[in-house]
C-alpha cells in the first residue's frame, strides 16, 4: 500500500438522481504515487463517482477533500486548482483548435500557478509524450478518435495536476492500442509522478497494469484490494467477474 500523502479524499459520497442512488455511501482514499483502477458492472455508478469526486456534480451526502481541503460541493474549477484532473468516457476536445491549442486550454482551466510536473512543462512536452507531437498544429478534427482521447489525457495533463481520473480512455481501441494506453499510463505515474485513478471495462488489461482496484456494483464498493484479493473475492465474482475472470491474475 503507498505511504504518501491522501490527495483524494471521499468519506461516505452518495449521488442520488431523484429515486435512484448512483453512488452509495463510498469512501475512498487515494495516496500519491497510487494507479488505481475502478471496475464494476454497467449503471455501477463508476462515471458518476468520478463526477463527485472532480466536482462535476454535488454529493448528495457525504464529503469530499483534495490535497486535504474539503471541496464538498465546489465546482471544477476548484478541484482542478487543487491538482485533480479527468477525462470524460466520451472525448472533450475543441474540434475547430489545433492539439496544442487544446492543451493549452487545459493549462488556462486551472490557472497557470500550480506546480509544472517534471517532463511535461510546455505543450509539446505533453504533446510529445502523448505520441501527438507531429500532429501538433493539426485541428483536432483532423486526428483519429484514439488520438482525441490521447489529446483529451494531453487536456488534463495540460492542468498541471497532481491526480489524474482516467474514464474509459481504452474505450473503442483495438488490442493493440489498449496495451500501448496501458503502458503510457503506467509511465505517467512512474516518469512523471502522477496519482492515476483509471475506470475501465477492459478488465483483464487493467488488472495486470493497476496495483490496486476499487469495485463498485449498484452504487456500493464492495471490494478494495490489490487485484489478487479482488479476483477472489466471492462477491466480486458473483457480482461482476464470473468464474473465467479469477485466472486473470
Ligand atoms: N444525470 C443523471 N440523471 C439520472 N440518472 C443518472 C444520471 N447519471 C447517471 N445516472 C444513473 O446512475 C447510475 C450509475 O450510472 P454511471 O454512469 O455512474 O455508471 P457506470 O458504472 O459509469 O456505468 P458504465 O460502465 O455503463 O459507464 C445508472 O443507473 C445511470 O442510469
Amino acid at each position: 500500500m503507498a505511504e504518501g500523502p491522501i490527495l483524494l479524499e471521499a468519506r461516505e459520497v452518495t449521488v442520488r438522481f431523484g429515486g435512484l442512488t448512483a453512488v452509495d455511501a463510498v469512501c475512498m482514499q487515494l495516496r500519491a504515487g497510487e494507479l488505481v483502477g475502478i471496475i464494476g458492472p454497467n449503471g455501477a455508478g463508476k462515471t458518476t463517482f468520478f463526477n463527485a469526486v472532480s466536482g462535476v456534480v454535488a454529493p448528495t451526502s457525504g464529503h469530499l477533500f483534495a490535497e486535504g481541503v474539503d471541496l464538498t460541493g465546489r465546482g471544477p474549477h476548484l478541484y482542478a486548482a487543487h491538482g485533480v484532473a479527468r477525462t470524460f468516457q466520451t472525448p472533450r476536445v475543441m474540434v475547430d483548435m489545433t492539439l496544442t491549442d487544446n492543451v493549452r486550454f487545459g493549462m488556462e482551466f486551472a490557472g497557470r500557478r500550480r506546480e509544472p510536473i517534471a517532463g511535461l512543462r510546455s505543450e509539446h512536452e505533453i504533446l510529445d509524450m502523448l505520441g501527438l507531437a507531429s500532429l501538433a498544429d493539426r485541428p483536432a478534427s483532423d486526428v483519429t478518435p484514439s488520438q482525441q482521447r490521447l489529446l483529451e489525457i494531453g487536456m488534463a495533463l495540460g492542468t498541471r495536476p497532481r491526480v489524474l481520473l482516467l474514464d474509459e480512455v481504452a474505450a473503442g481501441l483495438t488490442e493493440a492500442e489498449v496495451d500501448a494506453m496501458a503502458r503510457r499510463i503506467r509511465r505517467l505515474r512512474d516518469e512523471h509522478g502522477l496519482t492515476v485513478v483509471w475506470i475501465e471495462h477492459a478488465v483483464t488489461t487493467l488488472l495486470k497494469y493497476v496495483e490496486r482496484v476499487l469495485v463498485l456494483h449498484q452504487g456500493r464498493k464492495i471490494a478494495d484490494g490489490t487485484p489478487g484479493e479482488v479476483v477472489r473475492n466471492a462477491e466480486v465474482v458473483e457480482a461482476y467477474l464470473g468464474d473465467e475472470m479469477v485466472e486473470v491474475e
